[in-house]
């Protein structure tokens, strides 16, 4: 089987065997303790299971003391069962994903440029290995020497070949993906067991899961609620004595139990779980349960232009001169300026003026010269040649700025020509020798297809989006209009980024991030959501929160659809547990007293048959709505483009009052069916 298929392989059975295990494993005191309302109902259990024979003993309803014993056992099992369940389906989809790294072999480079055959698990962070044309790769890392065509689908499902490329925006890899044309070498970006999808089964694994903030306050909440009503109970019991009614134990555990929020208790961790799933499944990887979270409550989102917005291939299309300088003049200087510069960029302005005929003795004129490699903080890169010219390439208003330090002036239609280039799209590269600015080259680059959608559909979602670029105004304008993102800023540097995330941040606002390259690294990190491509450079990876295994920017999208979900989802059997509670109350409360209060009588709405059946049911009840909500829990609520208020409005009068209903009918039906046993 191809790898392609197995990623599109539907999935697969559960593993009924492995999930009770969990389901039972899940009972051990210490486990149980990290879920206090789920500890109550097992306290609750023993003390029943306790009172069973005294029961028996003094001639009582043992009986019932022994099913509700066992009822609450089912409850407290459901609540682990879930979470199993919810784990087994994390762990089957990574594993599927992790299969391939299973015997991955190696050539590790030694330090005298021999290589050795070690597996792939001997690898460590740091090594360096090389991979030829037709291997797999064998660890995560980036490409430090070389460039190829990668097949990737063992990781994406997607078989159409990527180029990965070292020095470049695009020299990230992953272990499994197969090397189809040319040779490699990789720095090694994670040891053993550390790799990220390692990290992220972990996540969806019981023993490292940490608790997310929100679910943190949630079940801080639903303790104080537990310990509410304990007490509410425990004082009934003198209350009770005093107007001369003596109170069941079993009785008064029964209806702590239904008043707790046990619903939403035993399926709060399968809900996060399950959002990890989904993640994994649109292969994000995040790199814990809060990155996920947070994607749900995005205000904005911050995109790079190049490579995100558009394809990122540019390509020198024009060498345009300024007033009479001659047009060869401006492709011979930015060819000799190009000869060293390894970027994308760089490369197609040498090889346009190649095919434009350009003198090949001249690149002699470089020898001895020394580099000036392209950064994003100077934005130009160029050469001093021996003979004392200082030849430079870059930004339009960075190279202004360097020609007027020396002296020089601006042509008269420098401006012009920059506006002639941008106004479709194009980025503008001016061309300066010394004090002189010469032209300008035009390189070409194609917005992505569908990204106006996208952008259209986050904009529904109540997202802003903002296109920072380190291109000149008139370009990002261009591009900004036909994307249609609601904002840009031009002529940014890696600094200007970070200071707009934290400028949103400061107003209150939570801010996701895209990018590829190492000077998105600091931004990434910075953003609430940082999501990295998969294809970026190591330290992009390294500096987000989630990456998204497809290289794919609109996946974002995705990210905040499953968060929302999340969210949505815990809201929605929040909302629900609680107001289902509130029916139990007024089926227990009658049952508790009706002998001794006719008056009660009111209370019982629901005529019921005896209040031992009207414990029973209730009960059942409560243990039954777990499971039944299983499938909701996983799946979670469907959510449409709006914004998450919307939808926490809509879910909480759906929930409160289906929550509210819901058990009346129920519990009267399975009143009837206990009375017919009994
Ligand atoms: N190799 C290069 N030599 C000289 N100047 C360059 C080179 N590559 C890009 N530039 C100039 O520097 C500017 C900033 O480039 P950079 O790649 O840092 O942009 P960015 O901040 O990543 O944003 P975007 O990805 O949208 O371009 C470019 O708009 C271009 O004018
Ligand atoms: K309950
Ligand atoms: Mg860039």
């Amino acid at each position: 089987m191809s790898h392609t298929e197995l990623a599109k392989q539907p999935r697969r059975s559960l593993p009924i065997g492995q999930v009770v295990a969990g389901a039972v494993k899940g009972l051990a005191p210490h486990l149980l303790a990290r879920n206090p309302v789920m500890a109550v109902v097992a306290i609750g259990t023993v003390v029943c299971f306790g009172l069973t024979p005294i029961a028996f003993a003094q001639g009582e309803n043992g009986g019932f003391a022994l099913t509700i014993a066992l009822l609450l056992l089912a409850t407290v099992l459901f609540a682990t069962g879930a979470e199993s369940l919810a784990e087994s389906r994390g762990k089957a989809h990574a594993g599927a994903l992790r299969k391939t790294k299973g015997e991955l072999k190696a050539a590790k480079l030694n330090a005298d440029g021999t290589t050795s055959a070690v597996t792939a698990d001997s690898l460590r962070k740091g090594d360096r290995v090389k991979v030829v044309a037709g291997e797999l790769i064998p660890a995560d890392g980036d490409i430090v020497e070389g460039a190829a065509s990668i097949n990737e689908s063992a990781v994406t499902g997607e078989s159409a070949p990527v180029l990965r490329e070292a020095g470049t925006d695009n020299s990230g890899v992953s272990a499994g993906t197969k090397v189809l044309s040319d040779q490699l070498i990789i720095e090694v970006s994670a040891n053993p067991g550390e790799s990220l999808l390692d990290r992220m089964i972990a996540l969806v694994e019981g023993a490292s899961r940490q608790k997310t903030p929100s679910e943190l306050a949630l079940s801080v909440l639903l303790a104080m609620l537990t310990l509410v009503f304990l007490i509410v109970v425990v004082t009934l019991v003198p209350m009770a004595a005093f107007v001369g009614v003596e109170t069941s134990t079993v009785m008064l555990v029964a209806l702590l139990v239904c008043l707790i929020p046990t619903t939403i208790g035993g399926l709060l961790p399968a809900i996060g779980i399950a959002g990890m799933e989904r993640a994994m499944r649109a292969n994000l990887v995040a790199k814990s349960g809060k990155a996920v979270e947070i994607a749900g409550s995005i205000d904005t989102l911050l995109l790079d232009k190049t490579g995100t917005i558009t394809l990122g291939d540019r390509r020198a299309t024009e060498f345009a001169p300024c007033q009479q300088v001659p047009r060869q003049r401006v492709r011979d200087v930015a060819f000799l300026t190009s000869l060293e510069d390894p970027t994308p960029e760089g490369r197609s302005i040498v090889t346009l003026a190649t095919e434009q005929g350009v003198d090949v003795q001249l690149s002699e004129e470089a020898d001895g010269a020394t580099f000036e490699a392209f950064s994003a903080e100077t934005r130009l890169s160029g050469v001093d040649l021996t003979s004392g010219k200082k030849l430079r390439k870059g930004a339009p208003n960075a190279i202004a700025e360097w020609v007027k330090a020396k002296g020089g002036d601006i042509p008269s239609d420098y401006n012009q020509v920059i506006e002639r280039i941008s106004r479709d799209g194009a980025t503008p590269i001016a061309v300066a020798e010394n004090q002189q600015i010469l032209g300008v080259v035009a390189l070409s680059d194609v917005i992505k297809s569908g990204i106006a959608e996208k952008f259209a559909e986050l904009r529904a979602m109540g997202i802003k989006t903002v296109m920072i670029t380190g291109d000149n105004p008139i370009t990002a304008s261009a591009i900004a209009a036909t994307a249609g993102v609601d904002d840009y800023i031009a002529e940014a540097t890696p600094e200007r980024k970070l200071a707009l995330i934290r400028e949103e941040q400061a107003s209150g606002r939570l801010v996701a991030m895209v990018g590829d390259g190492t000077n998105d690294a600091p931004a990434l990190a910075q953003a609430d959501l940082g999501l990295a491509m998969n294809s970026g450079t190591q330290a992009a990876r390294e500096a987000a929160n989630m990456v998204d295994l497809d290289s794919d920017p609109g996946k974002l999208i995705s990210a905040v659809e499953i968060g929302k979900q999340l969210l949505v989802t815990r809201g929605a059997l929040t909302t629900f547990s609680l107001a289902n509670d509130v029916a139990k109350y007024f089926v227990i409360l009658p049952a508790l007293f009706a002998a001794s209060f006719p008056a009660l009588g009111v209370l019982d709405v629901m005529n019921l048959h005896s209040p031992t059946t009207a414990v029973l049911a209730a009960v059942l009840f409560n243990a039954l709505i777990i499971p039944a909500l299983i499938p909701f829990a996983l799946r979670g609520v469907s959510v449409k483009a709006a914004s998450a208020t919307v939808l926490l409005r809509r879910n909480l009068l759906i929930y409160g009052l289906g929550g509210l209903l819901l058990p009346f009918p129920a519990i009267k039906l399975l009143d009837m069916l206990i009375a017919l046993f009994i």
